[in-house]
């Protein structure tokens, strides 16, 4: 930071882990998605998954898609921050390079289960942020899972049968936002985002700029 001014080093911060869960359908791939696309300050954490590929996904991009064998291995080698068995298949999120990158303040932008929101927020209280997507109705989920034309109806059955399990741990997040119109529920989740960047416990260059202004 040479050239950066005393008031721009004040603004140092730790990475934030900005975790987003919702049931299933309840959108929040598209929310994550579009977060993505318009801030280039958070970065995705691509989890690690036992569960087949849709069409259209990518090993590297979507998940990292492994087999049971190799999933064993890295919960052996201690791998993960954290890990759950969600329909039947196991997700986790890699620690990788993301311990490193945080305390360099880039944030993460997390899709996980409540299950893992637990497991990373008893890890790091300070850093996470728990954002919960609510759908408007139990009858617009069912259509957006129809809608979105992935799964059959056995499985579409199963996901909106654990949507209401997922719904009762709604309390478990810092934040939740209904998701009706997408465009107002993706503002909604941005500034979050943005207050939650401004919080002065995580702002770590603000100490010495204030006692230098005091001084
Ligand atoms: N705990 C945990 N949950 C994850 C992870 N990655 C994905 N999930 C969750 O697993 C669930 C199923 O994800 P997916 O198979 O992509 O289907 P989706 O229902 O369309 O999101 C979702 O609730 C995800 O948030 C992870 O690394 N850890
Ligand atoms: N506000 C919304 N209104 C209507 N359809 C939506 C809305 N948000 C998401 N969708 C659609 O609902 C389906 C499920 O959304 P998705 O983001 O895949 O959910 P999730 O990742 O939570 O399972 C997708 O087809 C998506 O385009």
């Amino acid at each position: 930071m040479a050239d950066s001014t005393p008031a721009q080093e004040a603004l140092a911060r730790r990475g934030l882990m900005f975790i987003l869960s919702s049931p299933s359908g309840a959108g929040k791939t598209t929310i994550s998605r579009m977060l993505l696309e318009a801030d280039n300050e958070i970065r995705l954490s691509v989890s690690v998954t036992t569960r087949p590929p849709r069409p259209g996904e990518k090993d590297g991009v979507h998940y990292y898609f492994v087999d049971d064998a190799e999933f064993d291995r890295m919960v052996d080698e201690d791998d993960f921050y954290e890990w759950a068995t969600v329909f039947g298949h196991r997700y986790g999120t890699p620690k990788g390079r993301i311990r490193a990158a945080l305390k360099d303040g880039q944030d993460f932008l997390f899709d996980i289960d409540w299950q893992g929101t637990q497991q990373l927020y008893q890890k790091d209280q300070q850093d996470v942020v728990r954002v919960f997507i609510l759908p408007p109705s139990i009858d617009e989920l069912r259509r957006r899972l129809e809608a979105r034309g992935q799964d059959e109806k056995q499985v579409i059955d199963a996901r909106m049968e654990r949507a209401r399990a997922e719904i009762s741990h709604w309390d478990a997040y810092d934040y939740v936002v209904i998701n009706e119109n997408v465009n107002a529920c993706f503002a909604k989740v941005r500034e979050i985002l943005d207050a939650e960047r401004m919080k002065r416990q995580r702002q770590t260059g603000l100490i010495p700029f204030v006692r230098e202004l005091m001084s």
